[in-house]
């Protein structure tokens, strides 16, 4: 018989079924592959959509069938939600609309989404008892204390005016007509409401803030597996430019900066989570790699340089073009300047720590990148417009 599989102290880890909402997404697909692969858990994946989950629910001889159970609803409006988290142990809410391209241009689907929609589940969770793991967003912070300091400060070098700490640091928006904040002040009012269920009523929950989790399956190519005129998250839109050849789009300048995950190390937080509720219940945490920082027009040219390495194609001569941020997105665009998240708490009750370095993720991912999209692209671009 194979050995109990231990929490961190020492106890053994008891199966449980889990309710999943948004598990079709990117880091829904990733979470299941990990519990199927790796643990006796039973998952129920509610979503709209599950191709990013096919390969784990087909054919039925797979090692976990029976384990995995897909439900294919939409949580605006589907009465067997509550039915669906009443018989699982824990609920894990992904769904959202999280791609900045939306939160200016669609900033009531976001408001409804990232706050409206995930209030049935906070409360059914709180009635029934269960626990909750709630994903929230890095974006809760805003913009850094530091970005208001005059350029030439000295203070900008110093930690305690950038570093995102989860008990101490303010959240900093925009004004209201900058609606790309309308997600970040959804996702801050539904972790407000479950921190206020937790202090009184009890509720267990523990809150997510991923730091920009990227790898394989994440959003879409446009014009191949997703709208043509779509604009999906960074990782997704220089991975077109790259497929198709063109040179990749630094929205003002690229200056912003940010610290990318690699989305296996940030699943073993998860799991971590999942497995030690004891540790993890009644916290927020920080889940990034404070080591990977890059600004995106640095981001943009070791992509090139990765992509030339693994597609054999020899680099653009001019890898990238400026474009302003009301060009890209539309009005009402704003941006976060930096986000170091501190790993202190995360650290003391997990222990975890990521692994792997920017260049080695985006060298897998690429590689992803290239074998799923490359022939398909070719076929695209080879294909004559009708005139
Ligand atoms: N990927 C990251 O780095 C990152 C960073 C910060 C926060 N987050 C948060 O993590 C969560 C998951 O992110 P992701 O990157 O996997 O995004 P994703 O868009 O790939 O996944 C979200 C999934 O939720 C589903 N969904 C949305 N609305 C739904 C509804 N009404 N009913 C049923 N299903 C619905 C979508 O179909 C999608 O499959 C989101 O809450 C997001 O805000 C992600
Ligand atoms: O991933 C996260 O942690 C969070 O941050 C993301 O926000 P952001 O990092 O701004 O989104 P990206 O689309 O990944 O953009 C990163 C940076 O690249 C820039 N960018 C994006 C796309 C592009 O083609 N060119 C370009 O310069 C953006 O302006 C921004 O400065 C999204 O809000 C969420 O997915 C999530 O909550």
């Amino acid at each position: 018989m194979a050995s109990a599989r231990l929490d961190l102290d020492g106890n053994p880890i008891k199966p449980i079924t889990i309710c999943m909402i948004g598990a079709g997404g990117f880091i829904g697909s990733h979470l299941c592959e990990k519990l199927m692969n790796e643990t006796p858990h039973k998952v129920f994946a509610l979503d709209v959509y599950n191709d990013k989950i096919k390969h784990l629910l087909e054919p039925d001889t797979l090692p976990w069938a029976g384990r995995i159970q897909f439900h294919r609803l939409n949580i605006k409006h589907d009465s067997r939600l509550e039915g669906l988290i009443k018989i699982a142990d824990l609920t894990i809410n992904l769904a959202a609309i999280c791609t900045p391209a939306d939160y200016n241009t669609r900033p009531l689907d976001t408001i409804y989404s990232n706050f409206i929609d995930a209030l049935p589940v906070v409360k059914y969770c709180s009635e029934n008892n269960k626990r909750l793991i709630h994903f929230s967003t890095c974006e809760v912070y805003g913009k850094t204390i530091g970005s208001f300091l005059p350029k030439d400060s000295a203070l900008r070098q110093d930690p305690a005016y950038y570093v995102l700490k989860e008990d101490e640091s303010p959240c900093i928006f925009g004004s209201i007509e900058k609606q790309r904040w309308s997600y970040a002040c959804a996702k801050q009012l539904i972790e407000r409401l479950i921190y206020a269920e937790g202090a009184e009523n009890g509720l267990e929950f523990t809150i997510v803030r991923p730091f920009n989790w990227i790898g394989p399956r994440m959003d879409f190519i446009p014009g191949i597996d997703g709208p043509s005129e779509g604009v999906p998250r960074v990782l997704a839109c220089f991975s077109n430019n790259l497929l198709r050849g063109e040179p990749l789009k630094l929205v003002d300048g690229g200056q912003s900066q940010r610290t990318f995950v690699y989305i296996k190390d940030a699943i073993e937080a998860v799991l971590l989570m999942i497995e030690n509720p004891a540790r993890a219940n009644g916290q927020i945490f920080n889940v990034g790699n404070p080591n990977n920082e890059v600004t995106v027009r640095q981001l943009a040219e070791m992509m090139s340089q990765v992509y030339s390495k693994v597609s054999g194609e020899a680099p653009l001569e001019k890898p990238t073009i400026d474009v302003s941020s009301k060009e890209f997105y539309g009005e009402g665009y704003d941006d976060s300047d930096k986000r170091i998240p501190d790993m202190t708490i995360i650290n003391r009750q997990l222990g975890w720590n990521p692994k792997t370095s920017l260049w080695d993720l985006l060298e897998s991912t690429l590689t992803y990148q290239h074998r799923t999209y490359a022939e398909a692209i070719k076929k695209v671009i080879a294909k004559p417009v009708a005139s």
